[in-house]
């Protein structure tokens, strides 16, 4: 009926060279009451919008060449009937394209809700339903489709469905989502859909990681994607920080821990001008002060304007977001689950072992009643690593040891036998606490109670991964109670049961809980050799 034009307005048109102004006014009013009534669109999906509206407008400048007569006409009923229907059918355009926004943003939602996606931002792009969407929407290429299947992978994991849209759109974005859940992925994937091919003369782009180990571990995951292309990636090791020329070495993608990468830079003229990506894997980690001002000079060194840089983390204090976002551009925040908790599929433990005897006493028991490797066991330092490494080895455990003292082909080794099965114990810092994947931990024991909450989050989170059930035991004494509380909220947060006692203990505000505990050795020097 609406549409139906009055009959004592048809065929009268405003003059608009005669009144411009109030034509003007007119139009503005409209317009702006458009977008007061649908704000989302003013947030999202306004590049559709715009394109509806412009089409719209194209539309009605072409029927207005069209007009032989302006200024009131009475007369000229048929010629504006013409018009108003052209208008009606633009406009009517115009709401069929709104309304299919709408419905875009409705089912985007439904599916992050179903993924528990939490986004912040605005035009935040569609997740991904499937990897198929990888080659409909994206046109991604059929040899990383077809690694995808031979990795095994169905369907992305919730940060994959988010993070590689918002990164194929040219977006920056923070991302913090559960240990084991595919992080790796999530970045890899659109850097080397966005690379599509091979160059021999710069570095695109570039991957920070803590630990050397983690480096590694994401150079082979990287390699395994790029399976069937030739790309030059490349991590970054000692020799190469050293003595490479890296004007001459063809470079796609270079991964390396930030000290290397900075004497790297100073040393041997790395160029980072053109680098296109900038990934800070485990960022919170790489935001702490031992490397801060060499992130910031890594980032300072990836001066490309266009630059796309993303952090990701199972862990991300305010203080990094805030951080963060002075360095980023319209970044998109992505948060899958609940900030900073730990993986649901990890059963959590916290046992009283009295003292560090007792400690000793409690592991030792429990494996010679029940060992289910592979078991990773966390220690506060390399020096009780070495001690704990010790009683063990005596009492005919396969067991390794992981430190910082170690050389750099003492640790790989430590770390390749673990993964072979060639020990079943592996004894560590924190230096492999974060994103090492080690497939099918069954139990992490954190013989030393952690520093942080995030600590913890990061040292049980080598088990239960990409879905699996895995178990977590915490040992603590008297010393270790004034902390309890903060994982005890970890742990409930993520669904196991703490005794009640425990979480009425008052919270503290923690910074690094190192206590100096006594020594573990028990073995007599002279029995050691
Ligand atoms: N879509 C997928 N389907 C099944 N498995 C996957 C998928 N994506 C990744 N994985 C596997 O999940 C495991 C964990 O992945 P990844 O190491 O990237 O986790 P993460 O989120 O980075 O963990 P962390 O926070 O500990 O670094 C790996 O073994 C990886 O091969």
């Amino acid at each position: 009926m609406d549409k139906e034009p009055s009959f004592i307005f048809s065929g009268i048109k405003f003059d608009r060279k005669r009144f411009p102004k109030d034509f003007e006014r007119f139009k503005d009013k409209k317009e702006n009451k458009d977008l007061k009534e649908n704000p989302i669109f003013v947030e999202s999906g306004i590049s559709e919008l715009e394109e509806g509206k412009k089409s719209a407008k194209r539309r009605k400048r072409k029927s207005m060449v069209t007009e032989s007569v302006e200024g009131f006409c009475v007369f000229n009923t048929s010629q504006s009937v013409i018009e108003t229907e052209q208008n009606d059918e633009a406009e009517d355009e115009f709401s069929q394209k709104k309304k299919e926004v709408y419905r875009q943003l409705e089912r985007d939602a439904v599916l992050r809700k179903k993924h528990n996606i939490h986004v912040s931002g605005n035009n935040v792009p569609t997740p991904l339903e499937n990897f198929e969407d990888l080659r409909s929407r994206y046109k991604c290429k059929q040899y990383l489709l077809r690694n995808l299947v031979e990795l095994g992978y169905k369907e992305p994991t919730p940060i994959q469905r988010q993070a590689i849209p918002v990164l194929l759109s040219g977006r920056e974005c923070f991302a913090c989502a559960p240990t084991g859940s595919g992080k790796t992925l999530a970045f890899v994937c659109p850097m080397l859909m966005q690379l599509k091919h091979a160059v021999k003369d710069h570095v695109r782009a570039v991957v920070l990681c803590p630990t050397r180990e983690l480096a590694a571990q994401t150079t082979r995951e990287c390699k395994k994607l790029a399976k069937g292309k030739k790309f030059y990636i490349k991590l970054m090791t000692k020799e190469l920080a050293k003595s490479a020329d890296f004007s001459k070495l063809p470079c796609d993608i270079l991964i390396s821990t930030p000290l290397r990468l900075e004497f790297a830079i100073q040393k041997r003229k790395l160029d980072l001008s053109r680098v296109e990506y900038l990934v800070l894997d485990e960022s919170d980690k790489l935001f702490e002060l031992g490397f801060v001002k060499q992130i910031d000079f890594v980032v300072k060194a990836c001066s490309n304007p266009s630059i796309v840089r993303s952090l990701f983390s199972a862990t991300l204090p305010d203080t990094v977001e805030d951080l963060a976002r002075t360095i980023m551009h319209d970044a998109i925040r992505i948060i899958v689950g609940r900030k900073n908790t730990a993986s649901e599929t990890v059963k959590q433990t916290l046992v009283f072992a009295g003292s560090e005897e007792g400690k000793l006493v409690a592991l030792q028991q429990s494996f010679s009643e029940s060992l289910n490797p592979p078991v990773l066991i966390f220690v506060q330092s390399k020096e009780r690593a070495k001690e704990l490494y010790k009683e063990l080895a005596f009492s005919d455990i396969k067991v390794g040891v992981i430190h910082a003292d170690l050389s750099q082909a003492e640790r790989e080794s430590a770390v390749d036998d673990f993964r072979a099965g060639k020990t079943w114990v592996l004894i560590a810092t924190d230096v492999i606490a974060r994103g090492m994947d080690f497939k099918g931990v069954n139990c992490v024991i954190n013989y030393d109670f952690p520093e942080s909450a995030a600590a913890y989050i990061h040292r049980i989170g080598r088990s239960g991964r990409a879905g699996r059930t895995g178990e977590a035991i915490t040992l603590y004494t008297e010393e270790d109670i004034p902390c309890l509380r903060n994982i005890a909220n970890v742990m409930s947060q993520s669904g196991c049961e703490v005794p009640a006692w425990i979480m009425s203990l008052r919270k503290i505000k923690w910074k690094k809980h190192q206590p100096k505990r006594d020594s573990i050795a028990t073995i007599p020097q002279d029995m050691e050799e």
